[in-house]
């Protein structure tokens, strides 16, 4: 059997950033930028007010009124010292005016205004490239790209840009005790948990869910459901793992020509994870017991996820705690244990079985007990890894 960290090791090893498309400003939110933004224009592009006003050329205070510039138009006038132009928010200042006065400072007079609040030199005028100039770099590759950055692309006048796309994740869950929750329930059932829990873990990663489908434990539904979800960047099965007479999850991954990179990782919960690929298409078979699932999910699934992203290579981060209580590792495993953090001290909660979740349900880390340690003490320093559901 492998330890963890040559399992994180050969999952590295196996992903790589998902390869660049160009994309639409419509489908970017949560991609990564695969290349640096130049800006291709200046913003603002042409001199702008920054109110609604008069534009006139700073000297005196009493102005004729020559015109009027709204947003959008771009007449030139001829402006003397004494002339003003009508002009509003985000209208072009006309190259000869100077300065823009709100129009809450000025009264009017016969043929124009007077200045009752004279503004300083260039007041209420964007220069031309005040945000952005032209040729600029404006974002980096390796940016997450969000809504702010969307409408920032669009005011440059960008319509699409090169990413890396958003994983496609196909999720299939295995079992014939496998009851929906809301029905009561039928003798030797249960209720199935792990769909919805990784559906809802996987909306905190940067992906797409392009299936998500239950399979009864046979043969050829498993090999059917496997098949379908190759398509997908990563599939995800949940159960069927094991070595019983109805786990068919291994040989229908077989026969489906994925190569198995490894199986079983000396740590509990979550020993019998499978992991493979075929093509680019990589795929987690999940230990079936919810907690089990979970936690492989969490480490080495999610690690996976981020480095097709483009942000993360895969590495678990340990933090360095203190221990609250006492802990026996009687297993030679590594042990990711459901804990309480907080302001670096690790409580272990009790029922920690690969089969439960009522300690995760109060859980924020994973103390992680390396699999030579076997007693841990009250105040010892400890590892654990934060994680967020
Ligand atoms: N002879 C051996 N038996 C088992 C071993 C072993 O090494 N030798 N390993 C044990 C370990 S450790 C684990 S973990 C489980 C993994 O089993 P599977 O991945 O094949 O999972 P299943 O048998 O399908 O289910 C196990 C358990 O979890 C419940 N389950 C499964 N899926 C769901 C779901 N979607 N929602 C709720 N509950 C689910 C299922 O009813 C079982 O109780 O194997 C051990 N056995
Ligand atoms: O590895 Mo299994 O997840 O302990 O029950």
């Amino acid at each position: 059997m492998i330890s963890v960290f040559q399992a994180l090791s050969i999952i590295d090893q196996n992903t790589e950033a998902l390869a660049p498309v160009l994309l639409p400003l419509s489908k970017l939110n949560g991609c990564v930028l695969a290349e640096d933004v130049q800006a291709p224009i200046s913003l603002p592009p042409f001199r702008q007010s920054a109110m609604d006003g008069y534009a006139f050329k700073h000297g005196k205070d009493e102005l004729r009124l020559i015109g009027e510039s709204k947003a959008g138009d771009f007449a030139e006038f001829k402006i003397g010292s004494a002339d003003c132009v009508r002009i509003f928010t985000g209208a072009r200042v006309p190259d000869q005016a100077d300065t823009v006065v709100m129009q809450e400072h000025v009264e009017k007079t016969s043929s124009g205004i007077r200045l009752i609040k004279t503004p300083e030199k260039g007041t209420n005028v964007r220069p031309v490239g005040e945000q952005i100039k032209q040729g600029e770099i404006v974002l980096k590759k390796g940016t997450k790209i969000n809504a702010a950055i969307v409408g920032f692309l669009a005011g440059l006048g960008i319509s699409e840009v090169l990413v890396i796309p958003i994983p496609k994740i196909a999720l299939i869950v295995t079992g014939n005790e496998l009851q929906e929750p809301g029905t009561p329930l039928k003798p030797g059932s249960v209720y199935e948990s792990n769909r919805v829990m990784i559906e809802t873990a996987l909306k905190a990663e940067n992906v797409e869910l392009i299936l998500s489908n239950h399979v009864l434990d046979d043969k050829e539904s498993t090999f059917e459901a496997i098949r379908v979800a190759l398509d997908a960047d990563m599939v995800l099965i949940s159960g069927g793992i094991s070595v019983g007479d109805y786990d068919f999850v291994k040989e229908s991954l077989e026969r489906n020509g994925v190569e198995e990179k490894f199986y079983k990782i000396n740590q509990k919960p979550g020993k019998p994870l499978w992991y493979g690929k075929k093509g680019k298409t990589q795929v987690f078979a999940l230990p079936g017991n919810p907690a089990s699932s979970l936690t492989c999910f969490l480490i080495y699934a999610t690690a996976a996820i981020r480095k097709m992203n483009g942000t993360e290579k895969i590495d678990i981060q340990l933090k360095k705690g203190k221990m609250k209580g006492h802990f026996v590792n009687k297993f030679q495993k590594a042990l990711f244990l459901q804990a309480r953090e907080q302001s670096g001290v690790l409580e272990v909660y009790p029922k920690q079985a690969s089969s439960m979740l009522v300690s995760f349900t109060q859980s924020n880390a994973f103390l992680f007990v390396p699999e030579d340690v076997k007693e841990i003490q009250e105040e010892d320093e400890v590892h654990y890894i934060p994680f967020k559901l």
